[in-house]
C-alpha cells in the first residue's frame, strides 16, 4: 500500500502548529488588536539599533541569494488561508457569471434576495445575522440551481472572497435534517486550517438552528474503531475523512446527501489528496448532491473536477477583473547601489505627500532593513514579511487596509495576491523577477496594475541600480508597450511635478 496517509499527515503537520493561534486570534484579523505591524524591528524580533546595508544588491539577491529568498516561500494552502483571513468582506467583480455547461434537468436562473430562496427561518436569520443582505455576484446564480429539487451537482470557479464558501455552508444547512443522528453532509478541504475556517463560518451561519452538530474530521481528532460518528456536518481533510469513512466505517457514505470539495485548485497540489477524494467520493450514493469549489481555473482542475463530479454537472466560472497599466504612471530611478535607493526613496517622501503606498523587495533581508531605515525617519511603517505567522500578516494587511500605517514593505511572496486597493503609489524597490532571475511581467502587472473599477490614476516607481536591473525595467517596458520615463531622485521640481 502507498503510505499516502503518512504523506497527508506530514502535510496537515507542517501546518497544524498554527492552529491554537488560529482560532484565538481570528478577531484581530478584522483589525482589532495586533502590534506586529507597527515597529518592524519589534515584530520580526529583528532589534538591532542601526541599520546596515543587506551586502547584495536585490536584483542579485532574487536570482542568487536563493536561500534568503526561498526562506520567504508561500505555500498554495497558506496563500488561500491567508486571503480567507483577510477577506472579511465581499470582494466585489465587474465581471458577468458565465456558464458552460447547463444541467437540462435544473433550469438556471437568479435571484436577487435570499428570501426569494425559501430558505428555512433559523438559516434566513443566520445569513442575516452575518450581516448578508443580498446574494453575491456568484450565489445570485449558485443558490436556486444548488436548493433546487432534485439537487444539481456543480462545480463552480471564481477568485477568493466572492462568496463561494457561505453558498455552500447555506446549501449543507438546508439539506441538513438534524433529527438523523448521522453525517449527512461532507466537506473536504487541502489543510486542517482551512477545514476549522469553513467550520467557523458554518458554526456561525447555523447559529439559530441549536440542534445541528458540525464535527470535524481532521488531524488529532480520533474516533474509536467501530464507533459511529453522530455529527450532522462533518468538515475534514481527505486523509483524516477517508480513515474515519473506510477504514473505521464511522461514517457511511452511503448516507451522505451533500458531498462539498472546496479548494479544489489547492487539493490537486498533493497527490495523495487527489486520490483519497476520488476514492471518497467512489463511496458516495449516486444520489449525493456533488459540489467542487476553486479559485482558479485550468486545466488540470477541471480534469480532476469532472472526475469527481460527475451527471453533467452545471458549470459555472466568474472571471477576475482585468487588470491594467492604463491609469498608471510610471518613472525609474536609476541610482549607484542600495544606499543610494533608500536615498531616493527617502527623497521621493520627503518630497510628494503620498496617502499609502507599497514598497516591494526583493528579499526579507532588504525589506527589514529598508523598514527600519524608514522607521528610523519617523515614517509609519508596517512590514509585512515571510517570519510572521500567518494569522500575524492578515492582521498587518488588515491594519494597513485601514489606514494605520502608510507604507507597506513587503517581499513578492509574501503579498501575492493581496488586494490593497486604496495604494496609489507602489515603489519597486527591487524589480520582480523570477526563481530564475527574468523579468516577472505577471508580478509587475499584478504589483502595478488596477482593475477597471479602481481606475484611480497611480503611481510606479522603480529602482534600478546596475545593468541588470536596467534590462528587467526595458524587458517590461517593451512587454507592456508602454514608456517608463526616467526620474531625477535629486530634481525636486521634478519629483513635484510627477504627483501632480
Ligand atoms: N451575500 C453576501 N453578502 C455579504 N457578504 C458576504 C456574502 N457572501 C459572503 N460574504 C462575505 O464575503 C467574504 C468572502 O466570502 P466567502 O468566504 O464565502 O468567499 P469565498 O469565495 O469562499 O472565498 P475564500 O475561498 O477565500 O473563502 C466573507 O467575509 C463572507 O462572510
Amino acid at each position: 500500500m502507498a503510505d499516502w496517509g503518512a504523506e497527508v499527515d506530514a502535510q496537515e503537520n507542517s501546518l497544524s502548529s498554527k492552529v491554537e493561534k488560529l482560532t484565538v486570534t481570528a478577531g484581530q484579523s478584522k483589525g482589532s488588536s495586533n502590534s506586529a505591524g507597527v515597529r518592524p524591528a519589534q515584530a520580526s524580533g529583528e532589534t538591532s539599533a542601526s541599520a546596515s546595508a543587506p551586502t547584495r544588491g536585490a536584483e542579485g539577491g532574487a536570482a542568487g541569494g536563493a536561500s534568503e529568498e526561498s526562506e520567504d516561500k508561500v505555500s498554495k494552502e497558506e496563500e488561500s488561508l491567508l486571503r480567507k483571513l483577510i477577506h472579511s468582506k465581499l470582494v466585489s467583480t465587474k465581471a458577468d457569471l458565465e456558464v458552460l455547461q447547463k444541467d437540462p434537468n435544473s433550469p438556471l436562473y437568479s435571484v436577487k434576495t435570499f428570501e426569494a430562496l425559501n430558505l428555512k427561518r433559523e438559516l434566513l436569520m443566520g445569513v442575516y445575522d452575518m450581516g448578508f443582505n443580498a446574494p453575491s455576484k456568484i450565489q445570485e446564480t449558485a443558490l436556486p440551481a444548488l436548493l433546487a429539487d432534485p439537487p444539481a451537482n456543480m462545480i463552480a470557479q471564481s477568485q477568493s472572497g466572492t462568496g463561494k464558501t457561505a453558498a455552500f455552508v447555506l446549501t449543507m444547512l438546508s439539506r441538513v435534517d438534524p433529527s438523523k443522528n448521522y453525517p449527512q453532509c461532507l466537506c473536504l478541504a487541502p489543510t486542517y486550517e482551512l477545514a476549522l475556517q469553513t467550520g467557523e463560518v458554518t458554526k456561525k451561519m447555523a447559529k439559530h438552528m441549536t440542534n445541528v452538530r458540525i464535527g470535524f474530521s481532521v488531524r488529532g481528532k480520533r474516533i474509536p474503531h467501530g464507533q459511529k460518528c453522530t455529527d450532522h456536518i462533518l468538515i475534514g481533510t481527505p486523509g483524516t475523512v477517508s480513515d474515519w469513512c473506510l477504514k473505521f466505517k464511522s461514517v457511511d457514505l452511503k448516507k451522505i446527501v451533500v458531498f462539498v470539495l472546496d479548494e479544489a485548485d489547492v487539493m490537486i497540489a498533493t497527490q495523495g489528496h487527489q486520490d483519497q477524494s476520488v476514492r471518497i467520493k467512489r463511496g458516495l450514493s449516486s444520489s449525493c448532491q456533488m459540489l467542487l469549489f476553486s479559485a482558479t481555473y485550468d486545466e488540470d482542475v477541471m480534469k480532476f473536477a469532472q472526475a469527481i463530479i460527475p451527471n453533467n454537472p452545471i458549470i459555472i466560472k466568474l472571471r477576475r477583473d482585468e487588470e491594467s497599466l492604463d491609469n498608471i504612471k510610471q518613472y525609474y530611478i536609476e541610482c549607484k547601489d542600495i544606499d543610494d535607493k533608500y536615498q531616493a526613496v527617502s527623497n521621493l517622501y520627503a518630497t510628494i505627500s503620498i496617502g499609502q503606498s507599497m514598497i516591494f523587495c526583493a528579499t526579507r533581508k532588504t525589506a527589514h532593513w529598508l523598514a527600519e531605515k524608514m522607521t528610523q525617519e519617523g515614517h509609519a511603517v508596517a512590514l509585512l514579511s515571510g517570519d510572521l505567522d500567518i494569522t500575524q500578516r492578515a492582521a498587518i494587511i488588515n491594519r494597513f487596509r485601514d489606514g494605520k500605517e502608510k507604507v507597506l514593505i513587503t517581499t513578492n511572496v509574501t503579498a501575492r495576491g493581496i488586494d490593497v486597493t486604496q495604494v496609489t503609489v507602489v515603489v519597486n524597490f527591487d524589480l520582480p523577477v523570477t526563481m530564475e532571475g527574468r523579468p516577472d511581467c505577471e508580478t509587475y502587472l499584478h504589483r502595478i496594475g488596477r482593475t477597471g473599477r479602481f481606475g484611480k490614476t497611480g503611481l510606479a516607481i522603480n529602482m534600478v541600480d546596475n545593468k541588470r536591473s536596467y534590462s528587467t525595467l526595458k524587458t517590461i517596458e517593451q512587454h507592456f508597450g508602454k514608456t517608463i520615463e526616467k526620474l531625477d531622485a535629486k530634481d525636486v521640481d521634478a519629483i513635484e511635478k510627477i504627483s501632480t
